[in-house]
């Protein structure tokens, strides 16, 4: 039976831990006794389950919104896995996370550039638009992309532009001109060309930044939803465009998900970012989030989502209970 350990991080803000270290296991103990940096303003999670905590590796940056990187726990290439109670409340710790870090570069750089994917993601964001997020978030320095899009028009029903504009971009006060939406007139090859082009003006324009090690645009924060088939963005298991590794942008004229015709960013922008929080909810996604962090992986095949790999950055699992069951 699978060992399940529910702690509380912080119920209120007036004490560090209401758990004392001692009571922890070892693994979680270890975690928390070299990170005497948490501060209670820092940890974000009001609670966590996790299971079989073996399987997981758990770092603080995942837990610190503001992006902090606590000594010795973060290496090149690593990711974090968090499990929440349910998905109410990784919605909150994704508002905070995603909050925080819109502090960090409005402050930083005086911009703040994220991508999204659609899918269930986008109701996973709900929280950001709510008190004490909506009000305090500089949105006019925010400016939005997809990570992935369906050659449709902007008001279809398949469009992820319409997703984000009903869920998200239609409560918040974000300049229209910081939005980039597809060129929905074009064939999927012409849209990806577009969007390509669209990004390097924004790199002229200093909005957009290149990583110096990759070339590749460096995005902020990439908020991206995962297929019960590992499939993240419009990029699917076995497919050609996994190896893609010149252009920034490209197309798929037969996705496996429907509708066919989409555009999608490729791995090398993808792993260039800076932050990515990939959002799992749900039973269907249980087998894959066991597949990249169980501690037996069966098949030396990688799924697409095993291949986020970040350049130099943050990769952080937001998953729940459901999502994490078979850990
Ligand atoms: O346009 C798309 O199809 C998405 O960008 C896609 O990559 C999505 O994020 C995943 O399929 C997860 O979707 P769910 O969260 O709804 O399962």
């Amino acid at each position: 039976m699978a060992r399940s350990l529910s702690f509380s991080l912080i119920s209120s803000f007036l004490r560090p831990f209401p758990t004392p270290t001692s009571e922890l296991p070892a693994n979680l103990r270890s975690f928390f006794t070299v990170n005497p940096s948490l501060s209670r303003e820092k940890i974000t999670l009001k609670s966590a389950t996790f299971s079989s905590v073996q399987s997981c590796r758990i770092s603080t940056s995942a837990l610190m919104a503001s992006g902090t990187t606590p000594p010795g726990l973060l290496t090149k290439g690593d990711s974090e896995l968090l499990v929440f109670d349910s998905e109410e409340e990784l919605s909150n710790s994704l508002a905070k996370y995603t909050a925080d870090l819109s502090k960090k570069f409005c402050l930083e750089r005086g911009a703040f550039t994220v991508v999204l994917s659609g899918g269930s993601l986008v109701k996973s964001l709900r929280k950001l638009v709510e008190t004490p997020y909506g009000d305090s978030i500089d949105w006019g320095k925010w400016h939005i992309f997809w990570v992935d899009e369906r050659v449709v028009p902007k008001d279809h029903p398949d469009s992820n532009y319409k997703l984000v504009f009903d869920g998200f971009l239609s409560k918040v006060q974000i300049p229209a001109s910081q939005v980039y939406a597809i060129n929905d007139s074009l064939s999927a090859e012409g849209a990806a060309d577009d969007y390509e082009s669209c990004l390097k003006h924004l790199v002229n324009e200093g909005v957009l930044l290149l990583s110096p090690a990759t070339g590749f645009p460096k995005f902020d924060l990439m908020l991206l939803g995962m297929g019960p088939d590992g499939h993240i963005a419009s990029l699917f298991p076995g497919h050609s465009l996994l190896t893609e590794n010149e252009r920034w942008v490209t197309f798929i004229n037969n996705s496996p998900k429907p509708p066919p015709k989409r555009i999608t960013f490729t791995f090398p922008v993808i792993n260039s970012s800076a932050y990515v929080a990939l959002v799992a909810t749900g039973a269907g996604k249980a087998d894959v989030v066991h597949r990249a962090f169980g501690s037996k992986n069966s098949s030396s095949v990688l799924l697409p989502v095993q291949m986020v790999k970040l350049d130099n950055g943050t990769l952080t699992w937001f998953t729940d209970k459901a999502a994490a069951s078979k850990l």
